[in-house]
């Protein structure tokens, strides 16, 4: 199967390519840039001894014509219209971006963009790969989710489905690496500001709030506005997600722990923790991994999760290529049976 990356020398793009690269049933047929037709090697020399392979500009004829997908690692803003013209030609296409995960007024209330063609948004399917298999299966376009909310949404998934916690008592506080912000060059991730530092940014404004509520809503009609605060940490890659709520009854820990194994069981990458542990993001480094810890405290009748991902690989470029697996018919792990680097 022919694979083709738009956005290649983003840290999404670099992180299809490594996953691509030693995946058995899909071959990188082309990369593709707007700024560059270098080797990629020279963009990201580590790649040099594997790799040599120039940069292409971005014909979609072309790409589509030999594609048999097409990876958009692309910025907000961009992909909508690449994705609009493949779509023209009949191949699949998986946008990393957020442009195709809500409705047009959300996107351009939260985005503060323009947002596509609503028959196409309309037609993306919501790439959350351990909820969603069966829409994924027959789908042309997927709208891979955001790295925070595939950690809050896997995490928060069980209790509100069954209707166990006030949907009105939903507080997530979410923490992500520097990697998230891209590749681009900014002054709060650079290192003089972000090493040795933990800042909080877009309070209330994040765009990733209304993806994760409209989620929720789908799973229990009861959802209400989230509380959602977002973090820069100063390590590379990597997400926690702590999700707090108000139980409905009480309900003991071991409980809840058996819900999530039940719901989870059979996903090869959601990993549920026993009684007492909880996980770190070094434990899903470089991994489609997202491990899940949680307890219910009997004094308050509040029950805390835990949820952490690596956003390059199960919050973008690892989730896109479970997808990618899952719309062609593979095991959803296929390439993708990795586990963490450490330390
Ligand atoms: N980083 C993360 O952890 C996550 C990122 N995402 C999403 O994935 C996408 C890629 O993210 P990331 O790789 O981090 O971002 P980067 O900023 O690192 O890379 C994006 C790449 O897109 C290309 N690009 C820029 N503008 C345009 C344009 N107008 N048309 C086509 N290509 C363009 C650039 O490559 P070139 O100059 O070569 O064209 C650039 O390198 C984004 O939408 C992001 O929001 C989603 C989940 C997690
Ligand atoms: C650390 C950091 O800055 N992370 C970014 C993640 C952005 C992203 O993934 O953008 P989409 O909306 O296209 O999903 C942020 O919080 O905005």
């Amino acid at each position: 199967m022919k694979a083709s990356i738009i956005g290649t020398t983003g840290y999404g793009g670099v992180e299809l390519l490594r996953i691509l690269h030693q995946h058995p049933e899909f071959d990188i047929h082309s990369i593709h840039s707007t700024s560059s037709e270098e080797p990629i090697w020279k963009e990201y020399p580590h790649l040099f001894p594997v790799m040599k392979e120039k940069l292409q500009p971005i014909d979609l004829d072309e790409i589509s014509a030999k594609a048999d997908v097409v990876f958009l690692a692309t910025p907000s803003g961009a992909s909508s219209a690449l994705a609009e013209k493949l779509m023209e030609k009949d191949i699949k296409v998986i946008d990393l971006s957020g442009d195709l995960r809500l409705n047009p007024d959300s996107y351009e209330k939260w985005y503060k963009k323009r947002a596509g063609d609503p028959s196409i948004i309309k037609q993306a399917v919501y790439g959350l790969s351990e909820w969603n298999e069966n829409e994924i299966q027959t789908a042309q376009l997927i709208a891979n989710p955001g790295c925070y909310p595939t950690a809050t949404l896997l995490g928060l998934g069980p209790i509100v489905k069954e209707g166990l916690v006030d949907m009105g008592s939903i507080i997530v506080d979410a923490k992500s690496g520097v990697s998230g912000a891209g590749r681009g060059l900014a002054r709060t991730s650079s290192y003089a500001e972000a090493n040795e530092n933990l800042r909080v940014y877009k309070m209330n404004e994040h765009q990733h709030i209304p993806e994760i509520e409209k989620q929720l809503q789908i799973w229990n009609e009861d959802t209400r506005p989230i509380s959602f605060t977002t973090h820069l940490l100063p390590i590379t890659r990597g997400i926690m997600a702590t999700c707090y709520a108000q139980l409905q009854s009480e309900f003991e820990t071991k409980n809840i722990l058996e819900l999530y194994h039940d719901t989870y069981s059979g996903k090869p990458f959601v990993h549920i923790l026993p009684e007492n542990h909880f996980p770190a993001v070094k434990e899903v480094a470089a991994s489609n991994y997202c491990n899940i810890g949680l307890h219910a405290d009997q004094r308050t009748g509040r029950i805390t999760i835990i949820s952490v991902i690596d956003n390059l690989v199960k919050g973008a470029a690892g989730q896109a290529v479970q997808n990618a697996n899952i719309m062609f018919g593979m095991n959803e792990d296929t390439g993708l049976n990795f586990v963490p680097i450490y330390p």
